[in-house]
């Protein structure tokens, strides 16, 4: 049985494992985070392992100081992938972003993959149809998005995700719904256009915490799952113990 944690830069999500089901899941806050482990390390007692990817606050010392008794696996860029990482600054490249790409290329193998992972960014991962990591984009998140038009003006509003009513905003709010909202989804229609033709046999994945919200409002067809991440750290953590 496997705990596998995705630290992000907003929210720290973890999941127990039974080989590849997911039999609980939770979504915590930093300042919560030793709790919510070590309850979950005494509720479900078969758990052997945990694997950990993180991007945010927490690093291995964070993990090993838990004292817990049970191997901790931080997913580096040593540990090993199923794809070429043509990146040109592969010691830079978030961990998320290369186990994501794991989770594309062991679950859709073959085809041109594009995983979306809509959290405190935006991140865009191209892995070609030959299992080589091209890389892709950064860009500002839903909650970033609103914060910064509140932070960086004299009179915006500090507002929070909700569905644009129309593309023209009929008033300052609906403007920044608009803007934000109706933004990122033709964002990410535009790098999908842009990378794919209807031809090509692609995959486009969308993952993250604005995943399910913005789901409906894309053009073009993706597999949403929320999941994704943890059920690629998952399936990395058994490719590095095969
Ligand atoms: N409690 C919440 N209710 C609604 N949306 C939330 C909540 N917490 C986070 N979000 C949304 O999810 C995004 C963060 O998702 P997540 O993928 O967990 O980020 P990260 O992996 O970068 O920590 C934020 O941009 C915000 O829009
Ligand atoms: C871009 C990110 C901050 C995304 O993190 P998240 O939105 O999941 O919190 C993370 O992938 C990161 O720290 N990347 C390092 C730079 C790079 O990937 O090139
Ligand atoms: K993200």
């Amino acid at each position: 049985m496997l705990l596998a944690i995705d630290v992000g830069n907003t929210q720290i999500k973890l999941a127990v494992f039974e080989q590849n089901t997911i039999i609980h899941k939770e979504i915590i806050y930093y300042q919560e985070w030793q709790i919510a482990v070590k309850k979950n390390l005494k509720k479900f007692k078969k758990i052997d392992n945990i694997v950990v990817a993180s991007v945010g606050k927490l690093n291995k010392e964070d993990f090993f100081d838990l004292n817990a008794n049970v191997e901790i696996n931080f997913i580096t860029s040593e540990s090993q992938f199923p794809f070429h990482n043509l990146y040109a600054t592969p010691n830079t490249l978030g961990i998320d972003r290369m186990v994501l790409s794991s989770g594309a290329v062991l679950q859709f193998p073959n085809k041109k993959r594009l995983v979306i992972d809509a959290g405190t960014c935006i991140t865009y991962d191209f892995i070609d149809e030959n299992d080589n990591y091209l890389g892709g984009a950064i860009s500002p998140g839903i909650r970033l998005r609103y914060e910064s038009l509140h932070n960086y003006t004299a009179k915006l509003p500090l507002l929070t995700k909700e569905n644009p009513t129309n593309i023209i905003g009929n008033s300052t709010n609906q403007s920044i719904h608009s803007g934000v909202v109706n933004g990122v989804a033709m964002e990410i229609d535009g790098f999908v256009n842009y990378n794919f033709n209807e031809n090509d046999n692609f995959i486009i994945i969308l993952t993250g915490g604005d995943a399910e919200f913005l789901a409906d409002r894309l053009k073009n067809t993706i597999f949403a799952n929320s999941n994704f991440l943890l059920e690629s750290l998952n399936q990395t953590f058994q490719y590095n113990h095969k």
